[in-house]
């Protein structure tokens, strides 16, 4: 590596984004963003996450910043709409107002009923029926439910046509058993973190569909070795990043070989602004590939103190010669 870190660290700037609806139990998006060669990259590991954990998100944001993307393969990603753990109206609008034709609906909230998801999921149906027939409704339940909950709650809501569910439980083994339950295909998403994750899953027989977030990986780069060793098809996600992060999980979507489903990266609309004057805004369902820079006037909104991720960011440093496929840093 040719730029040093202390070099790009210097040019860390912070940002803390409110968020329109609580997400992930996170109320602001907060991270930070480095400038080098290549052009701006994005650290936002969550609050939660230690230096070991960050260091991968440190390698993508390096990445972004040093070396350029691999060669995009299509000129826009298709994208699906994000519906949080939201009553049925304000699900019912969201989908509307998106030109997604796949929805990524939020279940088994915690603190919500069952009945919830059952009248958010028949609420995405009807606002993507009302537009046509060729509606895709994903749920996502983080890894909440038993299998036995999971087996139930899934078929009742399969009534509406289920993609796939993704993590409906937390462990490989309890994916496994309920892959055997039910017919709905399964996706998972918690489980894969590392490198060597997707192997497990698959060796596990957890899984048909991996997810693969570019800044829990590693990079673009670590991202699409995961989904080629893999073997399994992939959907591209984001972690609620701005539209500098979402710009790598575009680059990632654009060089995988084969994408067979929509990407979870229309998650702009989650947050109240971005860090660049031409956000990656869905429209058409679809993502453009292209690479926005941070504005200045636009991070001025929304900019906090570098120090505290300054800091994060070099402790998780000490930790990415550890990285599988990272260049130690010198
Ligand atoms: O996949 C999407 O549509 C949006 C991304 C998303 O849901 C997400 C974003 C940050 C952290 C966790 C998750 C998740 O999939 O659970
Ligand atoms: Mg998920």
């Amino acid at each position: 590596m040719t730029t040093d870190l202390a070099e790009l660290l210097g040019t860390l700037r912070a940002f803390a984004i409110p968020m329109r609806t609580k997400f992930r139990g996170i109320t602001v998006r907060e991270g930070a963003l480095i400038h080098g060669p290549a052009g701006w990259g994005e650290f936002s590991p969550f609050a939660e996450y230690g230096p070991a954990e960050s260091a991968r998100w440190l390698a993508s944001a390096i990445e972004s910043a040093t070396v350029p993307w691999p060669a995009p393969l299509r000129d826009s990603v298709p994208v699906n709409v994000t519906v949080p753990a939201v009553g049925p109206d304000r699900a019912y609008e969201i989908v509307a107002a998106s030109g997604c034709r796949t929805a990524k609906v939020k279940v088994a909230e915690p603190g919500q009923a069952e009945v919830e998801d059952v009248e958010r999921v028949e609420a995405v149906r009807d606002a993507l029926d009302a537009t046509g027939a060729d509606g895709r409704i994903r749920v996502d339940a983080n890894g909440a439910w038993s299998v036995e909950q999971a087996a139930r709650v899934l078929r009742e809501l399969d009534r509406y046509g289920l993609e796939y569910a993704e993590q409906p439980c937390a462990t490989l083994g309890e994916l496994a058993s309920l892959r055997r339950l039910i017919d709905i295909p399964i996706a998972a998403d918690e489980s894969i973190r590392k490198a060597e994750d997707p192997l497990r899953v698959r060796a596990a027989g957890a899984a048909d569909i991996v997810m693969v977030k570019v800044q829990p990986l590693g990079g673009v780069r670590a991202a699409l070795r995961v989904a080629e060793a893999c073997g399994l098809p992939v959907v591209v996600s984001s972690a609620v990043d701005t539209s500098v992060g979402l710009a790598a999980g575009v680059a990632l979507a654009a060089a995988l070989p084969g994408l067979r489903h929509a990407c979870g990266l229309a998650t702009m609309s989650l947050l109240t602004g971005d860090v660049t004057a031409h956000p990656l805004h869905e429209t058409g369902g679809e993502l453009p590939v292209r690479r926005p820079a941070v504005d200045e006037d636009a991070l001025a909104r929304f900019e906090t103190d570098p120090e505290s991720w300054r800091r994060r960011a070099l402790a998780a440093a000490q930790y990415l010669t550890d990285v599988q496929g990272t260049e130690p840093v010198p």
